[in-house]
């Protein structure tokens, strides 16, 4: 039998390889993104982040045993005290004060993103969050890695802590424990369940693209 993570992993391939292939990521890559979108992309990020944390707080809630609330406690604690530094120390880089990443308004893109997921997370199963908040952490695994593989990648001035960041056994390890926890949920569901966890994994890879596209395009309201 397949593990539920393969067929995941299968039907999101299109999806994912085009956020390999946006100019966000290849000119994040080739050292050449421009500090704007990457600023812009920082703040829209630390909002997203504050909510994303959020889901793993509810799947503390939600869990069947103390083990994995110890977990999703970890991963609540992490997001807001490593993955979220992370930006407060970029932030400070670019000369962009802690209390204004923190206000910083959430563009459309980021509100459909954050709130699809929170939606879930109030009212979904357990299994539902972790398929919706999945992509996510799975993504970016993968092309933390991906990116540390270039030669010369991990000395560029900006980026590199960044993609330090991602590439990370600490991370890695945390998004494997993701994974398998999807696994144990999925199995023995009806077949009706699992689609619909798949398409919220789905639903969550094209957010993922659609959040480097609005950095890149340094979204704003039209009106
Ligand atoms: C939009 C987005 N997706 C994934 C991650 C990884 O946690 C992040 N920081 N931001």
């Amino acid at each position: 039998m397949t593990l539920f993570s393969e067929r995941l992993y299968q039907s999101s391939r299109p999806i994912w390889e085009r956020s390999h292939r946006h100019p966000f990521l290849t000119e994040l890559r080739d050292g050449t993104l421009s500090p704007d979108r990457f600023i812009y992309y920082l703040k829209q990020d630390y909002v997203y982040l504050i909510d994303y944390a959020k889901l793993f707080a509810l799947a503390s809630v939600k869990s069947p045993d103390l083990e994995t609330m110890h977990k999703f406690a970890e991963l609540y604690h992490s997001t807001l005290h490593v993955e979220m530094e992370l930006h407060r120390q970029y932030a400070e880089r670019f000369g962009v004060p802690r209390a204004e990443l923190e206000r910083t308004k959430p563009a459309p893109t980021t509100i459909a993103y954050t709130k699809y997921m929170l939606d879930i997370a109030t009212n979904g199963s357990l299994a539902q969050v972790v398929a919706a908040l999945l992509p996510c952490m799975w993504s970016y695994r993968e092309i933390g890695v991906t990116l540390a593989a270039i030669p010369g990648a991990l000395e560029h001035p900006l980026f590199s802590e960044w993609i330090l960041m991602y590439s990370s056994d600490e991370f890695g390890q945390l998004t494997d424990w993701c994974i398998d926890q999807i696994n144990r949920l999925a199995d023995g569901l009806p077949e009706r369940e699992l689609a619909r966890l798949e398409e919220h994994f789905l639903t969550t890879s094209r957010l993922e693209y659609l959040f480097w596209d609005m950095a890149y395009r340094l979204e704003e309201w039209p009106v």
